[in-house]
């Protein structure tokens, strides 16, 4: 980072440059050449890790002057480190592309002087092939062009925002008589067109296939015949993520005359990608009632019925999400969003946040949402895997893997679908202002810095299930401290703010986030949840945590870390590192002798007195695990009582006030919620345990009921219970 720091450094003393020692175009081309085929060969070679490394420039606005009034520039005219703003470059491909972390290519102008072009946040390889972006001979028109020095001292054109990219058709009126193919397809007619499209489409090119029908309806003036190309394009469309298009072409919502159940179905389908379920299935049903032997509608309607419902009551087939997140790679499920009673207002010092409009129990679900994107990486497969590294010197912070995926997929998915686009736009971004528009000559304009620095304000790391997690932590097989790497973003559950001691819990089956009550909480109530897990480790740097996100953390953990002499924290490690030896022994030894759980007891005292806060108030963190220890140590001697007595204290520790914890009669109630973690599940198991062999059936009931409700909030459903707890 700062060895590239100084080589911006350098480049900026060359800032409104004109180069005068730019390679001629042969170096150039064989340069390129060996780079792109050393790509192809670390690619190819197994065992190896490729990281695509990249640094982000300074944030820059995109352009938003229509092409109209903007005026040409050639590569000789470029400036180094400069936006050419109000001009434009027309250039022809002259080399396959290359693809690292950006597609690279070589570009010449009408000049014939050649330059490197960068293009940034295209689709990855998997879902659009480098080549169908742009290819030798491409033409294509580059908005604003930004001239810079790379880090390897070349000269480079580079494209961040999508929008400034516009690539021409042969037939468009804008390529030089030069550049024009032999055989123009202006001599074509649309329906032969059309039929090149639907040849494609059997092919599976749909970009090509696009381009195809999308010249076929320059050249077609026949109202069916332009309708039956736009059905064909939409399919196209649909194969490609654009679901706006699609549905447009489809002649949704009216469908005008002699509807078909092409048009019909797969403006079903684009409503569907776009999360509009319930105008979905009221498409599904004209289709149905015009087309009754149509079968694959019946099943589609049924699909969008199953969406309709678990939007609008919360009611999901748990058993089936956690079968289809084990499943599928990458775990995005099919289901749709549900909200519980919450809703954003303006709370002092913090912007927004999310708020309950109805009482509600620990357990209950707050929201159950589908990601708006989703980046997963494999946690487990270690080689061969190509990896994305994107440093941004301004901000100094780096982007990996996950994170650095999500910015290209994000801006994809608002390039191709503005109508979705707000959802996003809308969330917190920090101080960064983004363009005031967001479209130009009828075109998207998507700023990648923009989308940046909401991602990175917003994002959240995430397992592949929660219940894969829990199954980690609690026997002890988590090493990772739950570090995650694959993430997403989830447009509502953005609105949450921060605190260490939350009162709801998020958790995840594949790319769906569950949240539920983490604690009996009362109408109108701030919602909160901890962004990063709180260890109760009481360090000097703990309040520092959340710069990256732009706030201190005042909640009383944070206050009570600050406020903590450091001479009652040395004597805290001290009574730790004691106890901790005491744990090793204990594990060490079949027998835990009378002694020893009277030396941990003593310990635990001791250290229960470092703290002067009622850990009603701030919790014991750094005490629940070794207390555990000794339930089990008791549970396992049949200590019942004193098992009863250390399930107390292990719920004290954690804030809960609890009554009935004892061999009389009456009931065991939580009368009050504390902080939540995994192993409570074991926590409540172990009284029921005790209350089954002492006979107190009722209370062992209970016991159970809020093991399962921990259960519930920390893997995010407890249909998957018995399995995991088996009795
Ligand atoms: C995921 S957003 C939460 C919603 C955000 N408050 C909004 O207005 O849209 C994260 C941002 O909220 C703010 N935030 C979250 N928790 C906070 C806290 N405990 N104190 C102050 N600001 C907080 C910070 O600005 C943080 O970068």
């Amino acid at each position: 980072m700062q060895q590239h720091k100084r080589v911006l450094q350098e480049a900026k003393k060359r800032q409104g440059q004109r180069p005068h020692d730019r390679k001629n175009k042969d170096t150039m081309l064989v340069e390129f050449m060996m780079t792109s085929m050393a790509t192809v060969a670390r690619s190819g070679s197994k065992n190896t890790q490729l990281v695509h490394s990249s640094f982000v420039p300074p944030a820059y606005p995109p352009c938003t002057t229509s092409l109209d009034d903007l005026t040409p520039i050639r590569i000789e005219d470029l400036r180094l480190e400069k936006h050419h703003r109000g001009r434009y470059m027309l250039l022809r491909a002259i080399t396959p592309p290359n693809r690292m972390t950006g597609i690279l290519v070589l570009v010449e102008d009408e000049a014939g002087e050649v330059s490197l072009l960068q293009l940034y946040q295209q689709e990855g390889e998997a879902s659009r092939a480098a080549t169908d972006v742009v290819d030798k001979h491409s033409i294509l028109v580059v908005k604003e062009p930004f001239f810079k020095t790379t880090a390897s001292g070349d000269y480079s054109l580079r494209v961040d925002h999508l929008s400034d990219i516009e690539f021409l058709d042969n037939g468009d009126a804008r390529v030089p008589r030069l550049w024009q193919p032999r055989i123009m397809e202006t001599g074509q007619s649309a329906d032969a067109l059309k039929l090149e499209g639907n040849a494609l489409m059997r092919e599976g090119k749909y970009w090509r296939a696009i381009n195809k029908y999308s010249s076929a309806l320059v050249h077609s003036a026949m109202p069916q015949e332009v309708k039956v190309i736009k059905r064909n394009r939409s399919l196209a469309y649909l194969k490609t993520s654009q679901y706006d298009a699609a549905l447009s072409d489809t002649g949704f919502p009216d469908f005008g005359e002699e509807t078909s159940d092409k048009a019909l179905f797969r403006a079903a389908e684009a409503l569907y990608h776009l999360t509009r379920y319930e105008e979905c299935r009221q498409t599904l049903e004209k289709l149905c009632k015009l087309f009754p032997t149509n079968q694959e509608a019946v099943a589609a309607l049924a699909r969008a019925q199953r969406r309709c419902d678990e939007n609008s009551t919360g009611q999901f087939d748990f058993k089936l999400l956690q079968a289809e997140a084990k499943k599928h790679r990458p775990p995005h499920l099919d289901h749709a969003t549900y909200t519980g009673p919450v809703e954003v207002r303006k709370v002092k010092g913090k912007g927004r946040g999310l708020f309950a409009t109805q009482a509600m129990k620990a357990g209950d679900l707050v929201l159950c949402e589908k990601a708006f994107s989703h980046a997963h990486v494999d946690d487990e497969k270690e080689s061969n895997a190509s990896l994305t590294l994107l440093m941004n010197v301004e901000t100094e912070k780096g982007f990996m893997g996950g994170q650095a995926d999500l910015i290209q997929l994000i801006t994809q998915k608002l390039y191709k679908n503005p109508s979705i686009a707000s959802g996003f736009t809308d969330l917190y971004h920090g101080a960064y202002e983004g363009v005031n528009t967001n479209s130009v000559g009828g075109k998207p304009v998507v700023d990648t810095f923009l989308v940046e620095r909401t991602m990175a304000l917003n994002v959240f790391g995430c397992p592949i299930t929660s219940l894969k997690s829990h199954k980690d932590v609690s026997s002890a097989q988590d090493t990772k401290g739950n570090k995650f790497h694959s993430c997403g973003i989830w447009i509502k559950a953005s609105y949450i703010n921060h605190s260490c001691l939350g009162n709801v819990r998020r958790s995840f089956i594949g790319d769906m986030m569950i949240i539920r009550a983490a604690k009996d909480i009362e109408t109108l109530t701030e919602l909160l949840f901890p962004y990063e897990a709180p260890d109760g480790i009481y360090a000097a740097k703990s309040g520092q945590k959340f710069t990256n996100w732009g706030f201190v953390c005042t909640c009383p953990l944070c206050g009570d870390i600050r406020d903590t002499p450091s001479t009652v924290v040395t004597q805290r490690q001290t009574l730790l590192q004691q106890l901790n030896r005491l744990c090793k022994a204990s594990s060490s030894s079949s027998s835990t002798g009378i002694d020893m759980t009277k030396k941990f007891e003593r310990l635990m005292k001791a250290l229960n007195e470092t703290y002067t806060r009622p850990a009603e108030q701030v919790p014991r963190l750094l005490l629940w695990d070794p207390q555990l220890l000794l339930i089990r140590i008791y549970m396992e001697q049949h200590h019942l009582t004193k098992g009863l007595e250390a399930i107390g204290k292990i719920l004290r520790l954690l804030g809960f006030t609890v009554m009935g914890l004892d061999r009389t009669a009456a009931g065991f109630v939580v009368a009050k919620w504390g902080h939540v973690v995994d192993h409570l599940v074991e926590v409540f198991l172990h009284a029921r345990s005790a209350f089954e062999q002492l006979a107190l059936g009722e209370k062992s009931r209970q016991a159970e009921q809020y093991a399962r409700t921990v259960y519930r909030v920390v893997v995010g459903e407890d249909v998957s219970f018995d399995q995991t707890y088996p009795s």
